[in-house]
Protein backbone atom coordinates (compact mmCIF):
# COMPACT_ATOMS: atom_id res chain seq x y z
CA UNK A 1 0.00 0.00 0.00
CA UNK A 2 1.16 3.59 -0.62
CA UNK A 3 0.15 6.03 1.46
CA UNK A 4 -2.33 8.99 1.16
CA UNK A 5 -0.50 12.02 2.54
CA UNK A 6 -2.84 13.82 4.32
CA UNK A 7 -1.79 17.17 3.82
CA UNK A 8 -1.66 19.54 7.10
CA UNK A 9 -0.54 22.73 5.54
CA UNK A 10 -3.98 22.63 2.92
CA UNK A 11 -5.88 21.75 6.11
CA UNK A 12 -4.43 24.36 8.69
CA UNK A 13 -5.22 26.81 5.63
CA UNK A 14 -8.97 25.73 6.02
CA UNK A 15 -9.50 25.95 9.12
CA UNK A 16 -7.85 30.08 9.08
CA UNK A 17 -10.00 30.65 6.47
CA UNK A 18 -12.64 29.76 8.88
CA UNK A 19 -11.45 31.54 12.04
CA UNK A 20 -10.93 34.62 9.68
CA UNK A 21 -15.15 34.61 8.73
CA UNK A 22 -15.85 34.28 12.48
CA UNK A 23 -12.75 37.55 13.20
CA UNK A 24 -15.10 39.12 10.72
CA UNK A 25 -18.67 38.53 12.08
CA UNK A 26 -16.99 39.14 15.58
CA UNK A 27 -15.79 42.44 14.36
CA UNK A 28 -18.39 43.48 12.08
CA UNK A 29 -21.71 42.24 14.50
CA UNK A 30 -20.50 42.83 18.06
CA UNK A 31 -17.62 45.41 17.85
CA UNK A 32 -15.00 42.32 19.08
CA UNK A 33 -11.62 41.42 17.89
CA UNK A 34 -10.16 38.36 19.47
CA UNK A 35 -7.15 38.89 21.16
CA UNK A 36 -3.99 36.59 21.84
CA UNK A 37 -1.15 37.33 23.80
CA UNK A 38 2.33 35.08 23.35
CA UNK A 39 4.32 35.13 26.38
CA UNK A 40 8.03 34.25 25.14
CA UNK A 41 11.13 33.69 28.31
CA UNK A 42 14.65 33.12 27.12
CA UNK A 43 15.95 33.45 23.89
CA UNK A 44 15.82 30.29 22.61
CA UNK A 45 15.94 30.37 18.99
CA UNK A 46 13.49 27.38 17.45
CA UNK A 47 11.32 29.09 19.88
CA UNK A 48 11.19 32.49 18.34
CA UNK A 49 10.67 31.15 14.63
CA UNK A 50 7.63 29.33 16.27
CA UNK A 51 6.49 32.48 17.83
CA UNK A 52 7.27 34.66 14.81
CA UNK A 53 4.80 32.81 12.84
CA UNK A 54 2.07 32.30 15.12
CA UNK A 55 2.08 36.24 15.17
CA UNK A 56 1.97 36.43 11.52
CA UNK A 57 -0.74 34.26 11.21
CA UNK A 58 -2.74 35.74 14.26
CA UNK A 59 -2.73 38.67 12.16
CA UNK A 60 -3.68 37.29 8.76
CA UNK A 61 -6.82 36.18 10.40
CA UNK A 62 -7.57 39.34 11.78
CA UNK A 63 -7.36 38.54 15.31
CA UNK A 64 -4.94 41.27 17.53
CA UNK A 65 -1.39 39.83 18.26
CA UNK A 66 0.29 40.63 21.47
CA UNK A 67 4.07 39.01 22.10
CA UNK A 68 5.81 39.41 25.46
CA UNK A 69 9.40 39.00 25.68
CA UNK A 70 11.47 38.50 28.47
CA UNK A 71 14.91 37.92 29.76
CA UNK A 72 15.89 34.23 30.43
CA UNK A 73 16.65 35.29 33.67
CA UNK A 74 12.96 37.02 34.90
CA UNK A 75 11.84 36.29 37.79
CA UNK A 76 8.64 34.03 38.65
CA UNK A 77 7.27 37.05 40.37
CA UNK A 78 8.04 39.48 37.37
CA UNK A 79 6.45 36.80 34.85
CA UNK A 80 3.44 36.44 37.07
CA UNK A 81 2.75 39.49 36.95
CA UNK A 82 2.95 40.03 33.48
CA UNK A 83 0.24 37.09 33.03
CA UNK A 84 -1.86 39.03 36.03
CA UNK A 85 -1.84 42.01 33.53
CA UNK A 86 -3.07 39.50 30.42
CA UNK A 87 -5.49 37.71 32.97
CA UNK A 88 -7.01 41.75 33.66
CA UNK A 89 -6.85 42.48 30.38
CA UNK A 90 -10.22 42.72 28.33
CA UNK A 91 -8.65 43.15 24.68
CA UNK A 92 -6.83 39.77 25.26
CA UNK A 93 -8.80 36.50 25.03
CA UNK A 94 -6.18 33.85 24.88
CA UNK A 95 -2.85 33.20 26.48
CA UNK A 96 0.14 31.25 25.66
CA UNK A 97 3.17 31.52 27.22
CA UNK A 98 6.01 29.22 25.33
CA UNK A 99 7.47 26.05 27.18
CA UNK A 100 9.47 24.32 28.10
CA UNK A 101 10.50 27.61 30.92
CA UNK A 102 13.86 28.25 31.89
CA UNK A 103 14.36 25.88 34.66
CA UNK A 104 14.22 28.13 37.82
CA UNK A 105 10.57 29.06 36.61
CA UNK A 106 7.98 26.44 37.90
CA UNK A 107 6.56 25.45 34.96
CA UNK A 108 3.05 24.37 36.83
CA UNK A 109 2.96 27.55 38.83
CA UNK A 110 2.90 29.44 35.64
CA UNK A 111 0.76 27.55 33.58
CA UNK A 112 -1.85 27.18 36.82
CA UNK A 113 -1.63 31.05 37.16
CA UNK A 114 -2.85 31.53 33.84
CA UNK A 115 -6.71 32.28 34.09
CA UNK A 116 -8.53 29.06 32.64
CA UNK A 117 -10.97 30.57 30.40
CA UNK A 118 -7.74 32.22 28.11
CA UNK A 119 -5.54 29.09 28.65
CA UNK A 120 -5.53 28.55 24.93
CA UNK A 121 -3.23 26.04 25.28
CA UNK A 122 -5.30 24.08 27.43
CA UNK A 123 -2.79 23.33 30.14
CA UNK A 124 -4.58 24.15 33.03
CA UNK A 125 -5.16 21.88 35.41
CA UNK A 126 -9.02 23.22 35.53
CA UNK A 127 -9.16 22.64 31.78
CA UNK A 128 -7.33 19.09 31.94
CA UNK A 129 -9.64 17.90 34.43
CA UNK A 130 -12.87 18.96 32.52
CA UNK A 131 -11.29 17.51 29.51
CA UNK A 132 -10.47 14.11 31.33
CA UNK A 133 -14.53 14.10 32.47
CA UNK A 134 -15.89 14.93 29.06
CA UNK A 135 -16.75 18.33 29.78
CA UNK A 136 -16.07 21.73 27.29
CA UNK A 137 -13.33 22.92 28.43
CA UNK A 138 -9.98 24.40 26.35
CA UNK A 139 -8.48 21.64 24.32
CA UNK A 140 -4.80 21.49 23.66
CA UNK A 141 -3.79 22.86 19.88
CA UNK A 142 -1.84 19.92 19.20
CA UNK A 143 -3.41 16.77 20.25
CA UNK A 144 -7.00 19.05 19.09
CA UNK A 145 -5.15 19.38 15.66
CA UNK A 146 -4.54 15.81 15.03
CA UNK A 147 -8.01 14.97 16.10
CA UNK A 148 -9.83 17.03 13.20
CA UNK A 149 -7.27 15.25 10.99
CA UNK A 150 -8.42 11.81 11.75
CA UNK A 151 -11.99 12.57 11.76
CA UNK A 152 -11.74 14.17 8.61
CA UNK A 153 -9.48 11.22 7.43
CA UNK A 154 -11.95 8.56 9.12
CA UNK A 155 -15.02 10.16 9.25
CA UNK A 156 -15.39 8.22 12.54
CA UNK A 157 -12.63 6.84 14.92
CA UNK A 158 -15.44 5.23 17.21
CA UNK A 159 -14.03 1.52 17.94
CA UNK A 160 -10.72 1.59 16.25
CA UNK A 161 -7.51 0.35 17.53
CA UNK A 162 -5.20 3.37 18.19
CA UNK A 163 -1.66 3.83 20.01
CA UNK A 164 -0.30 7.08 21.29
CA UNK A 165 3.89 6.97 21.81
CA UNK A 166 4.62 9.06 23.96
CA UNK A 167 2.37 10.38 27.38
CA UNK A 168 3.84 13.92 28.21
CA UNK A 169 1.36 16.61 29.56
CA UNK A 170 1.32 18.62 26.41
CA UNK A 171 0.87 15.82 23.51
CA UNK A 172 0.43 12.48 24.58
CA UNK A 173 -2.28 12.40 27.60
CA UNK A 174 -4.69 14.94 26.13
CA UNK A 175 -4.40 12.84 23.25
CA UNK A 176 -5.07 9.66 24.16
CA UNK A 177 -8.14 11.90 26.13
CA UNK A 178 -9.27 12.85 23.07
CA UNK A 179 -8.97 9.54 21.31
CA UNK A 180 -11.09 7.73 24.21
CA UNK A 181 -13.66 10.81 24.12
CA UNK A 182 -14.17 9.72 20.74
CA UNK A 183 -14.74 5.96 21.49
CA UNK A 184 -11.17 4.26 19.92
CA UNK A 185 -9.76 1.65 22.15
CA UNK A 186 -6.66 3.65 23.37
CA UNK A 187 -3.34 2.11 24.33
CA UNK A 188 -0.60 4.72 25.75
CA UNK A 189 2.94 3.67 25.14
CA UNK A 190 6.65 5.13 26.98
CA UNK A 191 9.75 4.59 27.20
CA UNK A 192 9.26 1.54 29.49
CA UNK A 193 7.04 0.09 27.10
CA UNK A 194 7.89 -3.59 26.78
CA UNK A 195 8.09 -4.83 22.97
CA UNK A 196 6.59 -1.47 22.00
CA UNK A 197 6.73 -3.14 18.06
CA UNK A 198 4.31 -5.52 18.63
CA UNK A 199 2.72 -2.74 20.29
CA UNK A 200 2.11 -0.47 17.17
CA UNK A 201 1.42 -3.38 15.05
CA UNK A 202 -1.94 -3.80 16.00
CA UNK A 203 -2.71 0.16 16.04
CA UNK A 204 -5.39 1.34 13.53
CA UNK A 205 -4.51 4.66 14.29
CA UNK A 206 -0.75 5.41 15.26
CA UNK A 207 0.17 8.68 17.03
CA UNK A 208 3.99 8.97 17.35
CA UNK A 209 4.86 11.81 20.00
CA UNK A 210 8.36 11.08 21.35
CA UNK A 211 10.68 13.57 20.00
CA UNK A 212 12.92 10.89 18.46
CA UNK A 213 14.29 11.52 15.19
CA UNK A 214 12.18 8.43 13.10
CA UNK A 215 12.61 6.13 15.73
CA UNK A 216 9.56 4.44 14.30
CA UNK A 217 10.26 2.02 11.24
CA UNK A 218 8.01 1.06 8.86
CA UNK A 219 7.80 -2.70 9.97
CA UNK A 220 6.28 -1.25 12.96
CA UNK A 221 3.09 -0.19 11.12
CA UNK A 222 0.07 -2.56 10.25
CA UNK A 223 -1.09 -2.46 6.70
CA UNK A 224 -3.20 0.08 6.09
CA UNK A 225 -3.23 2.22 9.40
CA UNK A 226 -3.47 5.59 9.61
CA UNK A 227 0.13 7.09 10.74
CA UNK A 228 -0.30 11.06 12.48
CA UNK A 229 3.65 11.92 13.24
CA UNK A 230 3.63 14.57 16.16
CA UNK A 231 7.99 14.94 15.92
CA UNK A 232 9.66 18.08 15.15
CA UNK A 233 13.68 16.77 15.38
CA UNK A 234 15.69 19.24 13.84
CA UNK A 235 18.64 17.00 11.86
CA UNK A 236 22.33 18.25 10.47
CA UNK A 237 21.38 18.16 6.55
CA UNK A 238 25.10 18.53 5.20
CA UNK A 239 23.94 17.19 2.06
CA UNK A 240 22.35 20.35 1.43
CA UNK A 241 25.67 22.47 1.94
CA UNK A 242 26.13 25.53 3.96
CA UNK A 243 23.79 28.40 5.32
CA UNK A 244 25.52 32.14 4.96
CA UNK A 245 27.03 32.06 8.44
CA UNK A 246 29.17 28.92 7.43
CA UNK A 247 27.48 26.25 9.86
CA UNK A 248 25.91 23.32 8.37
CA UNK A 249 21.99 23.66 6.91
CA UNK A 250 19.37 22.22 8.38
CA UNK A 251 16.31 19.22 8.05
CA UNK A 252 12.99 18.53 9.76
CA UNK A 253 11.87 14.70 10.61
CA UNK A 254 9.30 13.60 12.97
CA UNK A 255 9.65 10.31 15.15
CA UNK A 256 8.54 7.83 12.10
CA UNK A 257 10.64 6.91 9.33
CA UNK A 258 8.37 8.12 6.48
CA UNK A 259 9.21 6.53 3.67
CA UNK A 260 9.16 2.89 4.97
CA UNK A 261 6.05 4.22 7.15
CA UNK A 262 4.43 5.61 4.03
CA UNK A 263 5.09 2.08 2.23
CA UNK A 264 2.45 0.58 4.43
CA UNK A 265 0.37 2.62 5.88
CA UNK A 266 -3.22 3.48 4.16
CA UNK A 267 -2.55 7.59 4.88
CA UNK A 268 -0.45 9.63 7.14
CA UNK A 269 1.40 13.10 8.23
CA UNK A 270 4.38 14.44 6.87
CA UNK A 271 6.75 16.43 8.84
CA UNK A 272 6.80 19.48 7.62
CA UNK A 273 3.48 20.27 6.92
CA UNK A 274 1.37 17.99 8.56
CA UNK A 275 1.01 18.45 12.74
CA UNK A 276 3.15 21.81 12.93
CA UNK A 277 0.63 23.76 10.83
CA UNK A 278 -2.19 22.33 12.33
CA UNK A 279 -1.42 23.18 15.76
CA UNK A 280 -0.97 26.58 15.26
CA UNK A 281 -4.33 26.71 13.11
CA UNK A 282 -6.22 25.23 16.50
CA UNK A 283 -4.37 27.98 18.46
CA UNK A 284 -6.24 30.46 16.58
CA UNK A 285 -9.59 28.46 16.82
CA UNK A 286 -9.07 28.31 20.70
CA UNK A 287 -8.98 32.66 20.96
CA UNK A 288 -11.94 32.72 18.92
CA UNK A 289 -13.59 30.00 20.66
CA UNK A 290 -12.13 31.78 24.12
CA UNK A 291 -13.40 35.14 22.42
CA UNK A 292 -17.10 34.01 21.99
CA UNK A 293 -17.45 32.03 25.56
CA UNK A 294 -16.00 35.32 27.18
CA UNK A 295 -18.62 37.37 25.61
CA UNK A 296 -21.70 34.79 26.09
CA UNK A 297 -21.77 34.38 22.77
CA UNK A 298 -22.54 31.23 20.35
CA UNK A 299 -19.60 29.83 19.44
CA UNK A 300 -18.06 28.24 16.20
CA UNK A 301 -19.06 24.69 15.39
CA UNK A 302 -16.33 22.07 14.22
CA UNK A 303 -13.41 24.54 15.99
CA UNK A 304 -13.12 22.27 18.48
CA UNK A 305 -13.67 18.77 20.05
N1 LIG B 1 3.93 19.49 15.83
C1 LIG B 1 3.70 20.17 16.94
O1 LIG B 1 2.91 21.07 16.92
C2 LIG B 1 4.38 19.80 18.19
C3 LIG B 1 5.41 18.90 18.14
N2 LIG B 1 6.03 18.49 19.27
C4 LIG B 1 7.07 17.47 19.11
O2 LIG B 1 6.54 16.21 19.53
C5 LIG B 1 7.55 15.42 20.13
C6 LIG B 1 7.13 15.05 21.55
O3 LIG B 1 6.97 16.20 22.32
P1 LIG B 1 6.66 16.13 23.90
O4 LIG B 1 5.46 15.29 24.13
O5 LIG B 1 6.68 17.52 24.38
O6 LIG B 1 7.97 15.35 24.42
P2 LIG B 1 8.40 14.82 25.85
O7 LIG B 1 9.88 14.70 25.81
O8 LIG B 1 7.73 15.61 26.92
O9 LIG B 1 7.77 13.35 25.91
C7 LIG B 1 8.28 12.31 25.12
C8 LIG B 1 7.56 11.01 25.44
O10 LIG B 1 8.14 10.00 24.64
C9 LIG B 1 8.45 8.87 25.44
N3 LIG B 1 9.62 8.18 24.92
C10 LIG B 1 10.91 8.61 24.91
N4 LIG B 1 11.72 7.68 24.39
C11 LIG B 1 10.93 6.64 24.06
C12 LIG B 1 11.17 5.38 23.46
N5 LIG B 1 12.41 4.98 23.10
N6 LIG B 1 10.13 4.56 23.27
C13 LIG B 1 8.90 4.93 23.62
N7 LIG B 1 8.59 6.11 24.17
C14 LIG B 1 9.61 6.95 24.39
C15 LIG B 1 8.70 9.42 26.82
O11 LIG B 1 8.45 8.37 27.74
P3 LIG B 1 8.63 8.54 29.35
O12 LIG B 1 7.44 9.33 29.79
O13 LIG B 1 8.64 7.15 29.84
O14 LIG B 1 9.91 9.29 29.54
C16 LIG B 1 7.71 10.56 26.89
O15 LIG B 1 6.46 10.15 27.40
C17 LIG B 1 8.82 16.27 20.03
O16 LIG B 1 9.48 15.94 18.83
C18 LIG B 1 8.30 17.69 19.93
O17 LIG B 1 9.19 18.55 19.27
C19 LIG B 1 5.62 18.93 20.50
C20 LIG B 1 4.60 19.84 20.62
C21 LIG B 1 3.91 20.37 19.46
N1 LIG C 1 2.93 26.65 25.33
C1 LIG C 1 3.32 26.00 24.23
N2 LIG C 1 2.39 25.59 23.33
C2 LIG C 1 2.77 24.93 22.20
O1 LIG C 1 1.90 24.55 21.38
C3 LIG C 1 4.16 24.70 21.96
C4 LIG C 1 5.07 25.15 22.93
N3 LIG C 1 4.63 25.78 24.05
N4 LIG C 1 6.40 24.93 22.76
C5 LIG C 1 6.94 24.35 21.55
C6 LIG C 1 5.96 23.39 20.90
C7 LIG C 1 6.28 23.13 19.45
N5 LIG C 1 5.16 23.62 18.69
C8 LIG C 1 5.11 23.70 17.29
C9 LIG C 1 4.08 24.29 16.62
C10 LIG C 1 4.08 24.43 15.24
C11 LIG C 1 5.13 23.97 14.49
C12 LIG C 1 5.13 24.14 13.01
O2 LIG C 1 4.37 24.91 12.46
N6 LIG C 1 6.01 23.44 12.27
C13 LIG C 1 6.14 23.52 10.83
C14 LIG C 1 7.58 23.77 10.42
C15 LIG C 1 8.22 24.98 11.01
C16 LIG C 1 9.69 25.07 10.66
O3 LIG C 1 10.02 25.00 9.47
O4 LIG C 1 10.51 25.17 11.61
C17 LIG C 1 5.73 22.20 10.19
O5 LIG C 1 5.75 21.17 10.91
O6 LIG C 1 5.41 22.19 9.02
C18 LIG C 1 6.17 23.34 15.15
C19 LIG C 1 6.15 23.20 16.54
C20 LIG C 1 4.24 24.13 19.56
N7 LIG C 1 4.63 24.04 20.83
Amino acid sequence: MTAQIIDGKEFSARVRAQVGEHVTRLKNDHGITPGLAVVLVGEDPASQVYVRSKGKMTVEVGMKSVERRMDADTSEADLLAVIEELNNDPEIHGILCQLPLPDHLNEDLIINSISPAKDVDGFHISNVGLLGTGQKSMVPCTPLGCLMMLRDHHGSISGMDAVVIGRSNIVGKPMAQLLLNDSATVTIAHSRTKDLAEVVRRADIVVAAVGRPEMVPGDWIKEGATVIDVGINRLDAPEKGLKEDGTVKTKLVGDVHFESCAARAGAITPVPGGVGPMTIACLLANTVTACCRANGLAEPEGLTA
